[in-house]
């Protein structure tokens, strides 16, 4: 089965700065595969390449087999994105916000799939709040449920978890876990690893825009090494060899 996400090469410079540097990854069907790495090593610019909102400087990928940089609304259409840091438009109520989202991807029955999230993220009473009056974590809810509503094959997350309470924190967790296991592919960007370690199946660690391992969640298991030693491990040597 052909991954996917495929890159090859993949490259952004910002002037002088390699922001993602040759980096060649794929990322197969039914994997929660974790992008880590520090602050500024390239992960939000990695996915704003994958889904045709930033070109690459040079370099291919391919996003379910549609190259980004060609057809950027093709991939948006078919990916369920949360942008880093993003907020759902000021002006509009929480459900007022997942209609939006269901008439431009031409969704069925969005009223009854609106309901189940804010069911399954306990934020019914926030429906009809304006987006602007939400709290953080709220809003955060919402951008997950937006993320999901059309149940995408493929969905590109970026530091999903970071503004939700534990409880919510778990029932993100299982949702992402049920989802992949449905055979859904995730690409979570964080640096949080210790989540990273509970929930992803594969992973890869980026370090000022290079890409400095890739692999299994399992395979450290196995040798009974964690992931947040292995990270710092790798990136002390990344930084010695810079
Ligand atoms: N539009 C831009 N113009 C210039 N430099 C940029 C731009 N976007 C990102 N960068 C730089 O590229 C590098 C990678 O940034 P990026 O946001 O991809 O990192 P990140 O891994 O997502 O970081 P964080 O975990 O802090 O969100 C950083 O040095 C950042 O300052």
């Amino acid at each position: 089965m052909p991954p996917v996400i495929k890159t090859n090469t993949y490259t952004k410079l910002f002037g002088d700065l390699r922001a993602v540097d040759t980096v060649s990854l794929s990322v197969e069907k039914g994997s929660l595969f974790g992008l880590l790495g520090q602050n500024g090593s390239g992960k939000t610019t990695m996915i704003k390449m994958l889904t045709g909102q930033m070109k690459p400087s040079s370099g291919t990928a391919e996003v379910l087999d549609i190259d980004p940089s060609k057809e950027p609304v093709a991939v948006r259409e078919a990916v369920g994105i949360i942008p880093e840091q993003e907020t759902p438009p000021s002006f509009l109520t929480s459900v007022e916000y997942l209609a939006f989202v269901g008439k431009i991807r031409n969704i069925e029955g969005i009223e009854e799939k609106s309901q189940w999230w804010f069911e399954y993220l306990d934020f019914g009473d926030k429906r009809d709040v304006l987006c602007k009056d939400l709290s953080r974590g709220t809003r955060q809810k919402l951008m997950f449920a937006q993320a999901f509503l059309h149940s995408p094959e493929l969905a590109l997350i970026d530091e999903p978890l970071i503004n939700l309470d534990p409880i919510m924190q778990r029932k993100v967790k299982q949702f992402l876990t049920d989802y992949v296991q449905s055979g859904k592919t995730i690409f979570l960007s964080t640096h949080i690893l210790e989540i990273a370690e509970e929930i992803c199946t594969d992973f890869a660690i980026l370090h000022k825009g290079k890409l400095l391992h890739t692999g299994t969640v399992r395979e450290l298991t196995e040798k009974n090494i964690h992931l947040d030693d292995f990270f710092m491990d790798l990136v002390e040597r990344g930084n010695k060899n810079v």
